[in-house]
């Protein structure tokens, strides 16, 4: 199985052209499993299939490490935009790619032009849609806290955690995300504290945590600890969801920049048509062939 090793911020994925490599539903989760070890196979937080789609250009099938599906994944899709173009299948820089059931529209920034080479995508926007609110379908079982222009959420609400009190803002971007504000994100025991707010029982599905510092208006600093593979270098739909998380609790402008071990993400919630743009980079790390039932 041929496969493409990508990064959007140093959140890692293998990449696998659906449309030629073809896995049966049932044994992907093991597969993803085993590919993304990074003592015993490739290597990276999970594993993304680009399938053909009929209600949009592409379909991204999103898989964790741990072999659980996800809704969306902000800095993944990134990278399908990048090497649907770069690798020939689709020649337009406005593409529409599909994410359990939700379509999503990019626009992708192409450098390196010349009379005989279309050149490479580098950076990609994407309009990532409206955030999800209500506690119900973030989900997360809690009572909302306050009434937005966009319904009852749950906003700065009290959670304990681990025998410690936290206060968190629940955001769906098609995943949960929990956003915990709170100083000295940098030396936190994220490997100790994420693992007990991802299968907190007020979240029936698990959740992303963001631990979240602001630094100024339009500055934030963010760790994530994500649902199904651990911390890592950054979350797309976290960024998305911190931003949001932001506004709702009066810390920022509507336009940031997250900072991120792997790099950074700026994020604007356009709070008029209340919908979510996501810029950042998309990088081609290597490509590679493996038997996928002998890792
Ligand atoms: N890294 C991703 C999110 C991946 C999925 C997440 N772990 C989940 O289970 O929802 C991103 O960039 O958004």
């Amino acid at each position: 199985m041929k496969f493409t090793k990508m990064q959007g911020c140093g959140n890692d994925y293998v990449y696998v052209n659906g449309f030629t490599e073809k896995l049966s539903p049932q044994e992907k989760p093991e597969i993803v499993r085993k590919l993304s070890d990074r003592h015993f196979g490739i290597g990276g937080d999970g594993v993304i299939f680009i399938n053909p789609a009929e209600e949009a250009d592409f379909e991204m099938e999103m898989y964790n490490a741990d072999g659980s599906r996800s809704e969306m994944c902000g800095n993944g899709i990134r990278c399908v935009a990048k090497y649907v173009y770069d690798k020939g299948l689709t020649d337009r820089e406005d593409i529409t790619i599909v994410s359990a059931g939700k379509i999503k529209y990019l626009k992708l920034t192409v450098e390196g032009r010349t009379a005989t080479d279309r050149g490479h995508v580098t950076m990609v926007q994407v309009n990532m849609g409206q955030p999800v609110l209500a506690p119900m379908e973030v989900p997360v079982i809690a009572e909302a806290t306050r009434e937005t222009p966009v319904g009852p959420a749950v906003v700065d609400a009290p959670v304990t955690v681990d025998g410690e009190k936290y206060r968190m803002t629940c955001v769906s971007m098609g995943n949960p995300h929990a956003i915990v504000f709170m100083n000295g994100v940098k030396d936190l025991d994220i490997e100790k504290i994420g693992p007990k707010f991802e299968h907190h029982p007020c979240f029936p599905n698990r959740t992303n945590t963001e631990f979240v510092e602001i630094l100024d208006r339009k500055n934030v600093f963010m760790r994530v600890w994500e649902r199904g593979t651990g911390e890592t270098l950054a979350c797309g739909t976290g960024c998305c969801a911190t931003a949001v998380a932001c506004v709702l609790n009066g810390l920022t402008d509507e336009e940031i920049t997250v900072k991120l071990l792997g790099g950074e993400l700026h994020i604007k919630w356009d709070r008029t048509a209340n919908l979510v743009y996501m810029t950042g980079p998309a990088k081609i790390v290597f490509e590679g062939e493996v038997d996928p039932y002998s890792v």
